[in-house]
């Protein structure tokens, strides 16, 4: 069986399993350091072969054992290297025994004084990063981000959580950072991601299984993940009608936030999109829609009557939608319809009196609610899983799936989807200027697209957030959401 590590994502903890699991086999930890420690030293050699010196930081753990490994490597090839030991240096274990192979003088922190020309070596801390770094770790991260210094980061650039990608006081900004096996959340996560650089993953020669077994369906969001389930995917093809998506319209002044998803659920591949206007609405959206079209939807009984049409087949509620009695009911008769729903935006905010009632009526039969909230609408829903400061962006979304028995796509600069089945993927495909106006709207209609098309909800949702991703890179900086509509590529076009 082929084990992908590739998109695997796994905590500090669960590596520190992995550790003790790879002992457990038979084998040899202090191979597993040097492997740590010399591929380090041969990124250093590659990227900066005429560095000045370089400084290696060594922490008192096995991080600092990776440092002094990578010390010694670095000084058998004539380089100018010094290194300095925060804390006790370490005396057991293969830290120990690594600092001891190494020959060099190790002075004390304090005497670290940054210089232009130095590359440093940050191994200080990892995976093993307990609490906030205090002094005088931070003043000498800031100072040597500010001289703009290389760090190459050993795991991950001290300071940055590895579970949570959050920065614990201070951390170093890392021209690259080489971590072992697979990525960590703080690597995806932001603001840890900003600070890794570029991120090189090295296999340090721990037995895939024995990675795969210790881990929790966390991944990074790739199309192998989800290309099976593509409407277009080869043998299943027959499968699939392209489908009829409902996207309802907000009021006279607040159209187009349900045109993007509408324009975007045709773009993306649903065979009819039709807006859902009320009155007042429906000359605005008729006078610029073409191949989407237009059907007045007034109040609950128009919208039963529409949903006795078998072919709607999914629907998307909330981008400008405004009115939230109205969505609060429309939501509830779509969940009876047993219909599909992306619910993202005022749809969302509709239920922040009572989630309970959202998430109750839902909680039948398999997946079939989508939500896509920002922070600030995620904390509407479920503010005490927003304001438990010891999750991950990944355990909220996890906790609020189960909670809500829907997948739940929580947005940002690393979007994450989780379904209540406790699979969860981080999003890394998304530039910055992916963050305008209407782009939210525009997601929405896309994975509300591929619900139409019968895709099921967590690989609607994960392909949706990709193709999003991927036409803001196409699209690049300076687009707006109409572009970004005319960049989403066809299925066949995935790679
Ligand atoms: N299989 C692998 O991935 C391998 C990883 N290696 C490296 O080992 C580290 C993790 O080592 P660990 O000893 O568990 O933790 P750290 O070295 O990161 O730190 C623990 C050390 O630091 C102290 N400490 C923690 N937080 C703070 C703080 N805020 N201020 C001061 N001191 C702090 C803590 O008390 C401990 O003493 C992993 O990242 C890899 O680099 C192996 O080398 C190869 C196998
Ligand atoms: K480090």
């Amino acid at each position: 069986m082929h084990i992908d590590l590739e998109t695997l994502v796994v905590t500090p903890s669960e590596m520190a399993g992995i550790d003790r699991a790879a002992a457990d086999s038979g084998l040899d930890s202090f191979a597993l350091m040097e492997r740590a420690g010399q591929a380090v030293a041969a990124v250093a050699l590659r990227h900066h072969p005429g560095a000045l010196r370089f400084v290696v930081l060594a922490g008192p753990g096995n991080n600092g054992g990776d440092g002094y490994v990578a010390a010694r490597a670095l000084l058998k090839t004539g380089c100018t290297v010094e290194l300095f030991a925060f804390g006790p240096p370490p005396t057991k274990g293969d830290a120990g025994r690594a600092r001891r192979r190494y020959r060099g003088l190790a002075r004390p922190f304090v005497d670290y004084q940054p210089m232009r020309g130095d590359v440093v070596i940050d191994a200080l801390f990892g995976a093993g990063l307990a609490r906030d770094l205090a002094e005088p770790l931070c003043a000498a991260i800031e100072r040597v981000n500010s001289l703009a210094i290389p760090v190459i980061a050993i795991d991950l650039p001290s300071g940055i959580d590895g579970r949570t990608g959050a920065v614990r006081g201070a951390a170093f900004q890392a021209e690259r950072t080489v971590t072992f096996m697979c990525r960590k959340p703080g690597h995806l996560l932001m603001p840890g991601r900003s600070f890794c650089g570029s991120l090189e993953i090295y296999d340090i020669g721990i037995p895939a299984r024995i990675v795969s077994a210790a881990s929790h369906h966390l991944r990074v969001n790739e199309p192998h993940l989800w290309r099976m389930s593509l409407p277009s995917a080869g043998i299943d093809a027959h499968k699939y009608g392209h489908g009829h998506l409902g996207v309802f319209s907000g009021g006279r002044l607040t159209t187009g936030a349900a045109r993007l998803a509408a324009g975007a659920g045709l773009k993306a591949g649903a065979g009819l999109v039709t807006l859902l206007s009320p009155a007042e609405a429906a000359d605005a959206n008729a006078a610029h829609v073409t191949a989407v079209m237009v059907r007045q939807i007034d109040n609950l009984a128009a919208l039963r009557t529409l949903l006795s049409d078998p072919r709607f087949s999914a629907f998307a509620l909330g981008p400008g939608l405004g009115d939230f009695a109205r969505a609060r009911n429309y939501v509830l008769a779509l969940a009876e319809s047993g219909r599909p729903l992306v619910l993202d935006a005022d749809g969302i905010t509709a239920f922040r009196d009572e989630p309970d009632r959202l998430f109750h009526a839902f909680s039948d039969g398999p997946i079939r609610l989508v939500m896509t909230p920002h922070a600030g609408e995620f904390a509407r829903l479920f503010a005490d899983l927003a304001d438990d400061a010891t999750l991950s962006k990944v355990d909220r979304a996890r906790a609020a799936a189960l909670r809500s028995h829907a997948v739940i796509v929580l947005k940002g600069a690393d979007t994450v989807i989780a379904a209540p089945d406790g699979r969860a993927l981080i999003n890394a495909n998304a530039p910055p200027w992916l963050a305008t106006a209407g782009s939210g709207d525009v997601l929405s209609g896309v994975i509300a697209a591929h619900l139409a098309q019968g895709m099921p909800a967590f690989e609607a949702a994960a392909a949706g957030v990709w193709r999003h991703g991927a036409a803001a890179a196409a699209a690049g900086s300076g687009m707006t959401a109409e572009d970004l509509i005319n960049f989403l590529n066809g299925f066949d076009q995935i790679k």
